[in-house]
């Protein structure tokens, strides 16, 4: 993995031509825009798993992108059943990266599928690889698509809801936008497109402990946003950074007219969500001050093997992020011998949450207050497109 200062555009998380991949390192962010040249799927792995590259979205895209990096010039002695074996090994062991979100397995599976139905009908290995690369590519250029339709229907169901405000105060947490995506964001898309339409009166954005993903901070191995701000900033969109602590008093003052958060894994009983730690305190805390709680996600994150939350594995990450300042790697500032729990994310009941904005639409309660998230998919067309 080399580096490069090279800024391509800015809030561009993943830079690829057909046989380069460049990921910003967002640890680094906002002070510094340094590209990570990625060079295989062992780089892809390491990336994804040092949080250079973070977000549902991104993660997926990223590692299908590093494996099609990896094949691209590589001279591969063996059948195509061969090569469908190599690249099913190699998304196995990108999927091992990090556990919670779904969007890596379900592209891991669909890729995986794909190859080995082209190796049945080919006697050529490079037919496999082409299918395997053009597939990668199309998840790139599909997902700012994908998050342009969710901001657009988001924004749409966000002031249906709000009648009688012309401008609505819209909570987030985490990094949902271009840097966890392909571009534009899911829950910042929806942010992002009720800014275009003249619809934001003023974004809030946390500090999403412990990695400070949604604060600028001028340190610049604490990770985060530093992100989420720093898109705000970026697009000029009137916002204010607050503590995950101030949320609750923030409701309270009544400055918030809705909450809408990303999701790494939606179980298919309606929907429990696993997102960045502190969501589900957000959405308590929603439903405490009678406030509206969204989760914005792709399909590709609705996992409908799993039939609740329960069943999501939800990440541990090192207790130095805790212990040290810098992400880890500063300063002790802990009491030497406390025992930590650092969980990454959390899961939330889909009690706490009002609708589902996707970018085929929004997914409603019935009114058993349950989602019929299963025949939403299934009328659905896609989750992956493999095209
Ligand atoms: C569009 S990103 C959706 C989620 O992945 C996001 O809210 C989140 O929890 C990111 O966690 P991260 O640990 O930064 O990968």
């Amino acid at each position: 993995m080399g580096e490069s200062n090279e800024t391509p555009e800015a809030l561009q998380a993943i830079c690829y031509q057909r046989g380069s991949l460049r990921l910003l390192d967002q640890r680094k962010l906002p002070l510094e825009s340094v590209y990570l040249n990625i060079q295989d799927s062992k780089d892809g792995w390491n990336a994804i798993r040092d949080m250079v590259v973070r977000g549902a979205p991104a993660i997926a895209i990223a590692a299908a992108l590093s494996l099609a990096v990896e094949i691209h010039s590589l001279e591969f002695k063996g059948a195509p059943a061969d090569a469908a074996d190599f690249i099913v090994k190699k998304l196995e062991f990108l999927v091992s990266s990090r556990p919670t979100a779904v969007n890596l397995s379900d592209a891991a599976t669909k890729l995986g599928d794909l190859v080995q139905n082209t190796s049945e009908t080919t006697t050529e290995v490079k037919t496999v690889f082409k299918a395997f690369v053009e597939a990668a590519e199309a998840m790139l250029e599909n997902d700012v698509a994908d998050n342009k339709a969710i901001g657009s229907h988001g924004a749409i169901f966000l002031r249906k809801k709000s009648e009688g405000l012309d401008k609505l105060c819209v909570l987030t947490h985490c990094n949902t936008g271009s840097l966890a995506t392909a571009g534009y964001g899911t829950a910042l898309g929806v942010i992002r497109a009720l800014h275009a339409g003249g619809y934001l009166d003023k974004a809030f954005c946390t500090e999403t402990r412990p990695f400070n993903q949604a604060k600028f901070q001028a340190i610049w191995l604490s990770f985060g946003s530093r992100l989420t701000a720093y898109e705000l900033v970026h697009d000029k969109i009137p916002a204010t950074l607050v503590t995950d602590s101030a949320v609750a008093a923030l409701m309270k003052s009544g400055s918030v007219n809705a909450v809408v958060v990303g999701a790494d894994r939606i179980a298919a009983n309606g929907s429990d969500t696993a997102n960045k730690i502190g969501t589900y305190s957000l959405a308590l805390c929603a439903k405490h001050h009678g406030v509206q709680f969204y989760v914005a996600a792709p399909l590709t994150s609705i996992d409908l093997s799993i039939s609740s939350g329960q069943q999501i594995v939800i990440e541990e990450r090192s207790p130095k992020e805790l212990l040290n300042s810098e992400g880890g790697l500063g300063k002790q500032v802990a009491a030497s011998g406390i025992a930590v729990w650092n969980p990454a994310f959390d899961v939330t009941p889909a009690s706490l949450i009002t609708a589902i904005i996707t970018e085929k639409g929004v997914i409603t309660k019935s009114g058993d207050d349950v989602f019929d998230i299963k025949s939403f998919v299934e009328s659905t067309s896609k989750r992956l497109t493999i095209e």
